[in-house]
């Protein structure tokens, strides 16, 4: 299945055609089967419109007043399809005659929601199968009921671990290629897990499962508003391990949105790997004023926010410089009262002063790839071919952020990825052409364990509970 060149790891996306409109409206709560019903309007958003899973679903089950146990119905069947995807289809197209390109579209999306009840829950395989039949009938009519019945059928034959014994390759000739298939990985996401840890061997399983797993919650209490054990009381979550404002909350607490702090922006939802790559920015010491920050790449704001509240602590003030304006208006709103200042410009070429600031944090765009259980269809939409384009700009921006900060200053460079070529082959180019000095990060990770060798830091899940952020700090 995950073989280099056998088959490409992009689930199918057979066009675009859109099914005929339902009597139902998203205002009003479908009678049958809504649980399943949201799920399947999503999976299609996301084949359709290039749409974000975790952003589509939300909205629909609060228009459709959706809750409770089909509210986290919807989400485990939603989330975990995305997550499987590309092994759903390579197991599909198995039980089905042509190339599932060939398949309609809208039958595709219900023959994955169906196939993933199969596989990897609890739900009896005929409520699997006669669920998803209904469906397709209530949309489609009769007529492709019998196609839909027996793919199924089919892939009730066996389960997730004999499915795989059949198409995962074998793990002794290809031990990456086995373990992408075993944790429903894209080959080149798996192998480039495998080079940042060094090993094909256990850690990688353990790394790659912890990121198909669902994540906990991660909120940031704002400085100066509240501390993380009030937080932690006011939310029933735990005090986070490392970060002084982070608070931990069970992966199944709801829609974090409807957190009284977060609706009062005493708090903001944020992992603690973010918080921790910020906070370093602001730890090792520098001479003289330390007053000037910058975020050369700030929207949607969450790390500005927390700069920004640390900022006005210390009387000092943060320039926030982001690209695109919808963005940049999303760091207004959420550093509304802080002493920020925000810019719609090019980090490359903010138009900013030279040598001016003491800190500058460059959150630079990067393929997500250690967040990916943050957003369950990411891993199959991403391609390696990504990479390249991402490393030029990050690159340009990390030059450009040495050069806005001034002597003595400090830069702080993160990514939420674990690709070597976008965290330590992008920061040892700039470091070998501009002379700067790496300072050793892992000191300004206090009581993080397995930070490795340095000097530079990368988080993981499976190791720190934490998306896998990157961060080289680096003195002018
Ligand atoms: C990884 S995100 C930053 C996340 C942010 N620091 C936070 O914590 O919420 C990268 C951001 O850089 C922006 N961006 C992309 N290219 C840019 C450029 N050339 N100059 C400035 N910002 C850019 C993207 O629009 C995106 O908002």
């Amino acid at each position: 299945m995950t073989q280099p060149g056998k088959r490409a790891h992009r689930p199918s996306r057979p066009g675009r055609a859109r099914p005929p409109r339902r009597p139902d409206t998203p205002e009003r709560p479908p009678t049958e089967d809504p649980a399943r019903r949201a799920a399947l309007d999503t999976l299609r958003a996301v084949r359709a419109d290039d749409a974000y899973a975790n952003l589509v679903l939300p909205k629909l089950l609060r228009d459709r007043r959706i809750s409770g146990r089909d509210a986290a119905l919807a989400t485990e069947l939603t989330y975990g399809t995305c997550r499987a995807m590309g092994l759903i289809d390579d197991i599909l197209a198995e039980c089905i005659d042509r190339p599932l390109s060939k398949v309609e579209p809208f039958l595709l999306d219900s023959l994955r929601l169906g196939t993933y009840q199969l596989l990897r829950t609890r739900i009896p395989a005929h409520a699997a199968v006669a669920s998803t039949v209904d469906m397709v009938r209530a949309d489609q009519g009769p007529r492709p009921t019998g196609f839909v019945n027996a793919v199924l059928r089919k892939v009730s034959e066996k389960d997730e671990s004999a499915w795989l014994d059949q198409l995962a390759p074998d793990a002794t000739e290809d031990p990456v290629g086995n373990l992408a298939a075993r944790n429903a990985h894209p080959r080149w996401i798996a192998r480039a897990f495998a080079d940042a840890l060094g090993t094909t061997g256990e850690e990688l399983s353990d790394a790659l499962r912890a990121d198909d797993e669902r994540p906990a919650v991660h909120l940031v209490a704002r400085p100066g508003e509240v501390s993380a054990e009030e937080l932690a009381a006011m939310t029933g979550g735990d005090v986070a391990p490392y970060s002084p404002y982070g608070v931990r909350l069970d992966a199944g607490a709801g829609d974090p949105g409807d957190l009284d702090p977060v609706k009062e922006k005493l708090a903001g939802v944020q992992d603690e790997g973010s918080q921790l790559c910020a906070l370093a920015l602001t730890r090792p010491e520098v001479e003289g004023s330390d007053l000037r920050w910058l975020d050369l790449c700030a929207g949607p704001g969450g790390k500005a926010a927390l700069l920004g509240a640390l900022a006005a602590i210390n009387a000092g003030t943060l320039d926030a410089v982001e690209k695109a304006p919808h963005r940049a208006k999303l760091i207004e709103r959420i550093t509304s009262g802080l002493p920020v200042k925000i810019h719609v410009a090019d980090g490359r070429s903010p138009g900013l002063e030279v040598g001016s600031y003491d800190r500058v944090l460059v959150d630079a765009p990067c393929t997500g790839l250690g967040a990916l259980r943050r957003r369950p269809e990411a891993r199959w939409r991403r391609q390696p071919s990504d990479v390249g384009d991402l490393t030029r700009l990050q690159s340009a921006l990390l030059t450009s952020a040495l050069n806005l900060v001034r002597p003595g200053g400090v830069v702080a460079y993160v990514v939420c990825s674990p690709h070597l070529a976008e965290t330590i082959g992008v920061v040892s180019d700039v470091v070998r052409r501009t002379g700067v000095t790496p300072i050793d990060a892992r000191e300004y990770f206090p009581d993080v364990p397995d930070l490795g060798d340095g000097p530079y830091v990368q988080l993981w899940p499976h190791r720190h509970g934490t998306d896998a952020m990157f961060c080289a700090l680096l003195r002018r």
